[in-house]
């Protein structure tokens, strides 16, 4: 490490299980890139508003940057270098100061089911737990007799509430099961059956644009295709105009030379729904499949999308 970085370097992190856990893996990534000792990166545990608000659905409070807000208060202020987050819970517009450095190689993109085996075999009338507007506008679609109930907290809380009889199953991603390595539960459903969130299985860092000596040791360990999926995802994202409170989902592979990006906008009790794909050859090609998918929408659909 050169003379002008802290040492150690501060990460910061919210401060769930989960987010622990990616920091530890980004920690560990950083270490074998550069050869760092254990004392080289600190973690800075930060509460965000997110955190805090427990009781109702986060599309409820409307808030901005519910995940990330005191991050990047911390990244201006000089209190932590660089911050660990997942993508989806990063808003699509960032502060023109903050950069995304890297990205972790991304895990499992698919969403489980845990109180059945598919959606097909929940019993009639089954209560689902999620405060997902996708989800909710996902489930519904495929099961109509559905009812949606309001689960939020991390994983633990979900599963406690799933276990106390709130409902008979709930969404959790592959992802954050698998790094918590809790992966026997649930069941994971196929993407053409659930297409996942925006960004949903990747770990992000950010740091301040200014910062070119940090910016260079992330960028390290960035996992290029990871990076290329989630940009184009976020790009759709951009281009619909999507907040909180929109039911999108999206994923970008790989294909060939070049990726395909797969998306899809709905009303969140699921009555409307439209879908789409694309390959991205040019830049603004994610920009015209969000454009394609709200010039055929009906006006109660468009109306949750303020872009394109
Ligand atoms: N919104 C909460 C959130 N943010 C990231 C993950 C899981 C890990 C990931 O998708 O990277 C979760 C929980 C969930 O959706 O089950």
């Amino acid at each position: 490490m050169t003379t002008s970085l802290p040492r150690p370097l501060r990460l910061g992190t919210r401060g769930s299980p989960l987010a622990l856990t990616q920091a530890r893996m980004v920690i560990a990534a950083l270490r074998a890139a550069h050869g760092w000792d254990e004392a080289a990166v600190e973690i800075v545990a930060i509460k965000t508003s997110g955190d805090r608000i427990q009781d109702r659905a986060l599309a409820e409070v409307g808030g901005k940057a519910l995940w990330t807000k005191e991050l990047d208060i911390a990244l201006a202020d000089g209190a932590i270098d660089f911050a660990v987050h997942s993508m989806k819970d990063v808003e699509t517009i960032r502060p023109a100061e903050i950069v995304i450095a890297a990205m972790l190689p991304r895990a499992d993109v698919r969403d489980r089911l845990i109180g059945a085996t598919s959606l097909a075999a929940l019993p009639q009338g089954a209560r689902v737990g999620t405060s997902s507007p996708r989800r909710s506008a996902q489930v519904r679609r495929a099961r109509p007799d559905v009812g949606i109930v309001l689960f939020r907290g991390n994983v633990d809380t979900r599963l406690g509430k799933l276990a106390a009889g709130e409902a008979e199953a709930t969404l959790l991603a592959g992802a954050g099961l698998i790094r918590l390595g809790r992966d026997e539960i649930g069941h994971p459903i196929p993407i053409e059956e659930m297409l996942p969130a925006p960004a949903q299985a990747a770990v992000g860092i950010e740091t301040l644009a200014e910062r070119k000596d940090v910016r260079a040791l992330l960028g390290a360990i960035d996992d290029a295709p990871t990076n290329a999926c989630v940009s184009a995802e976020r790009a759709l994202l951009a281009a619909l105009g999507a907040d909180c409170r929109s039911p999108v989902a999206a994923l970008a592979v790989r294909s060939g030379a070049g990726l395909l990006l797969r998306a899809e906008i709905m009303t969140e009790d699921g009555s409307e729904h439209r879908s789409g794909e694309a390959m991205l050859i040019e830049t603004g090609d994610a920009a015209a499949l969000a454009r394609r998918l709200l010039d055929g929408a009906s006006p109660r659909l468009r109306a949750l999308f303020t872009g394109a």
